[in-house]
């Protein structure tokens, strides 16, 4: 028997490419509410990728205790940082994506940038339907992640791979697995930092916080504690800061194990209790300011630390969609899509039928 002539939309042979960038990063809940936190917990804490324990075993304590728990406390915090457009995290990527996209098209370039979220909306499946659905066929997933984490980045690629799937003509992708060393990516952190001390001086100690991950991940061989140290010295050189001038730290610790050290608001109480009157906090891993950075560093930590006998503190944002690192988004892009043609395409319909398939493909 024949296979009925079912095509995906778009039939591809023949078809011109289309380059898009989908720029992906963790996601956010739907709203300050509970409900919208717990659906967007149980999707997050759910993935494998980012809590590696037995599934059964997870399964239990995440549906029996956790999201009976954690949804309040999580929507809570949350309701603290929102603003009229949405959750921050969403706000700066949909922001970062438009002006990637602004960078693209002042240069001729024929190229799409989208964003997704691995956990949440715009579904990472949602946005890769739909570019399909307008005709792309070249895709570079970007994820919002400067270091490599397989509790992160590999989860992201997942997804596409997940959705891949499902897909019997696939759009070629291409992905980027990190840029914590990446000069542009330095450069825009450093300016961030130099145009914070422009206004208010420099403090005595500069610490640059990064998300933690289980310490478990790095004796299993995740290159994400290097790449953070790694980040911290490039940013450190390049504003010429001596290694006692800034410091590591690992933030948003998650359950009982031990998570990478050393931990962020302890370090800060410490320097408070050592007589450091003024410290800076940037987190660099952050591409985007978000709860850990608004409500856990910018808040808390901020308080921990002032009261401890800190006298100021000062929080540096993410580089959101700061000039520099949206150039550096755009240098960042080009040479993954090397050997892509960045030309406007030719307008060329896309097939809808087997007779139209035949004739499209009969002309090229
Ligand atoms: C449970 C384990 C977690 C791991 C491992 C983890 C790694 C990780 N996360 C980020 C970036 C972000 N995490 C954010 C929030 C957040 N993270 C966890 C847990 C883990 N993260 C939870 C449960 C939450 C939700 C908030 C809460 O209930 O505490 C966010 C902010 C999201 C937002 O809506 O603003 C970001 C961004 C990285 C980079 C990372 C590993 C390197
Ligand atoms: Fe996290
Ligand atoms: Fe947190």
């Amino acid at each position: 028997m024949k296979p009925a002539f079912n095509p995906e939309p778009p039939f591809a042979h023949g078809q011109t490419p289309r380059t898009a960038v989908l720029l992906c990063n963790l996601g956010t809940p739907d709203a300050p509410t509970v409900p919208a936190v717990r659906r967007y917990l149980a999707e997050f804490l759910g993935d494998h990728r980012v809590v590696e324990i037995p599934r059964l075993v997870w399964m239990a304590i995440l549906h029996g205790i956790i999201l009976r728990v954690r949804p309040a406390k999580s929507a809570a915090k949350y309701a603290t940082i929102w603003t009229a457009e949405g959750s921050p995290l969403k706000v700066w990527t949909d922001k970062q994506a438009q002006a990637l996209q602004n960078v693209f098209s002042a240069n001729g370039e024929a190229v799409s940038v989208r964003y997704a979220m691995r956990y949440g909306n715009p579904s990472i499946a949602s946005q890769l339907d739909a570019l399909k659905a307008e005709g792309f066929t070249r895709i570079l997933v970007v994820p919002a992640y400067p270091q490599y984490s397989g509790t992160t980045t590999a989860s992201v690629f997942d997804a596409v791979y997940h959705w891949g799937l499902r897909s019997r003509v696939l759009p070629e992708f291409r992905f980027i697995n990190h840029y914590h060393d990446h000069p542009a990516y330095i450069q825009a952190l450093a300016e961030r930092v130099r145009t914070h001390w422009a206004t208010h001086g420099q403090p005595e100690r500069l610490v640059m916080s990064f998300h933690g991950v289980p310490e478990r991940t790095l004796h299993l061989g995740d290159p994400y504690h290097c790449e953070c140290y790694k980040t911290a010295r490039l940013l450190g050189e390049a504003l010429g800061l001596s290694k006692t001038q800034y410091m590591v730290t690992f933030q948003s610790r998650f359950g009982k194990a031990k998570w990478l050290e050393p931990y962020t608001e302890p370090t800060l109480i410490a320097l408070a209790q050592q007589g450091v009157k003024r410290v800076d906090l940037i987190c660099p891993g952050f591409t985007s300011d978000c709860l850990e950075t608004l409500e856990e560093i910018s808040q808390e930590a901020q308080e921990a630390y002032l009261h401890a006998g800190g006298e100021v503190f000062h929080y540096i944002p993410c580089l959101n969609d700061s000039a520099t690192w949206v150039q550096g988004l755009y240098e960042l892009s080009k040479t993954h899509m090397g050997g892509w043609p960045m030309q406007a395409p030719d307008a060329q319909p896309l097939a809808t039928s087997r007779r139209e398939a035949l004739t499209l493909g009969a002309k090229n």
